[in-house]
């Protein structure tokens, strides 16, 4: 018997916690932030204000019940304490409890509302890459602070210096450091608002100075966060072909480091079930290791299955670079692709694999004939 709407909700709420939203929850801050906005727009909210009322409320509703739903969950698994100190569950308690708290305390209710934007945080989880962004910005946090310290120093430097050659012209922009500063953060940070600009010759010369600088600590800080981003995904990469390689028998062999030689060579592949990977009669320049699912080789009267840690793609590579049949998959699977190059390398750095590709192609081709 299928399970009453609302338990077989809370279940799911429950086991959902801390970890990517549920589509109801992307719905939930979607119109309650909107409806937020509307609030502010004047004379559009007074126009529809019941509406932008019952959304607001209903959004907090389901906030509301899905916090209540995870605390008893956590309760009964003996984890609330873990809950209530998480990030997930600071983010769920204050997704809940900012907007009536700030209605009980008397803040109006326009004002109040405004808290609602909080909710946005909820939807932190399930943001992709994330990790890896984290990952990044501890790997490069002693580039990205020095970068960080060059931009307070230049900083510095120039509101002393224009605060010393404008404050005379302009006291009322330039007449103490602070107010410098603004116009030195407006200027390396290259926004240029131009409501405080130098007018004296010198003070201009070190404008252009601090432009020039600003594009250059831009450029490091983008330099940096570029890098370790591309850095990261290559990491995973390897990682994800790293565990598909070691559990494919063929590779199994061969010790660690040449299992991480091949890694480097490989990329993995997850394709759905009835994909066609390979055409017949075009040209090779690849072959494949099936880590995970099959696929299936559509030769003529009958059709081969090759499940996995089989290999397929080899024979265009060792004859005459012709595709001999049509290769689909016949179930979702994860592919190792060693590109025409890489398997030139390969077959040249590891001759026992050489060998048993070479012998496998050759039995193939007796068997076709
Ligand atoms: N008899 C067979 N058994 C298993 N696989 C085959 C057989 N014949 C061809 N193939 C595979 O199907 C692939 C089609 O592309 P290729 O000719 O590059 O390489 C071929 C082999 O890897």
């Amino acid at each position: 018997m299928p399970k009453p709407m609302i338990p077989a909700l809370a279940q799911f709420l429950a086991a959902t916690a801390g970890r990517n939203m549920t589509k109801a929850a992307y719905v939930a801050v979607t119109v309650g932030v909107l409806s937020m906005v509307l609030l502010t727009l004047n004379p559009a909210y007074e126009t529809a204000h019941r509406w932008v009322d019952l959304l607001l409320w209903a959004s907090l509703a389901y906030f509301v019940f899905e916090w209540l739903v995870r605390l008893r969950h956590m309760t009964r698994q003996r984890r609330l304490a873990l809950y209530m100190s998480s990030s997930a569950g600071l983010v769920d308690a204050v997704g809940a409890l900012a907007v009536p708290v700030a209605l009980i305390l008397g803040a109006e209710p326009k004002t109040a509302w405004l808290l609602c934007v909080l909710w946005v945080l909820k939807v932190v989880p399930g943001i992709p890459g994330l990790r890896q962004l984290r990952r990044v910005l501890v790997f490069e946090s002693g580039p990205l602070i020095s970068v960080l310290v060059i931009f307070l120093m230049v900083v510095l430097l120039a509101s002393v210096a224009e605060y010393f050659l404008e404050r005379d012209v302009q006291p009322q922009t330039f007449g103490s450091v602070p107010a410098a500063l603004w116009w030195a953060v407006v200027t390396l940070t290259t926004t240029g608002y131009g409501d405080v600009v130098p007018v004296t010759p010198l003070g201009r010369i070190v404008a252009a100075l601090v432009m020039i600088s600003g594009l250059g600590v831009f450029g490091l800080w983008t330099g940096i966060l570029a890098t370790g981003f591309a850095a990261e995904t290559r990491r995973d990469n390897f990682l994800k072909t790293w565990e598909s390689v070691s559990k494919v028998p063929f590779f199994a062999a061969l010790g660690p480091a040449a299992i991480a030689d091949v890694t480097h060579m490989l990329r993995t592949m997850e394709l759905p079930p009835r994909i066609t990977i390979i055409r017949k009669g075009q040209q090779g320049d690849c072959m494949y290791f099936i880590a995970a699912g099959e696929v299936e080789v559509d030769l003529p009267g009958k059709k081969v299955q090759l499940g996995e840690g089989a290999f397929f793609g080899e024979m265009a590579l060792l004859g005459n670079n012709m595709r001999g049949a049509n290769v689909s998959t016949t179930k979702v699977s994860r592919l190792l692709v060693l590109d025409l190059v890489d398997f030139r390398v390969l077959m040249a750095r590891h001759p026992d694999l050489a060998e048993t590709i070479d012998a496998e192609a050759k039995r193939r081709a007796l068997e076709n004939k």
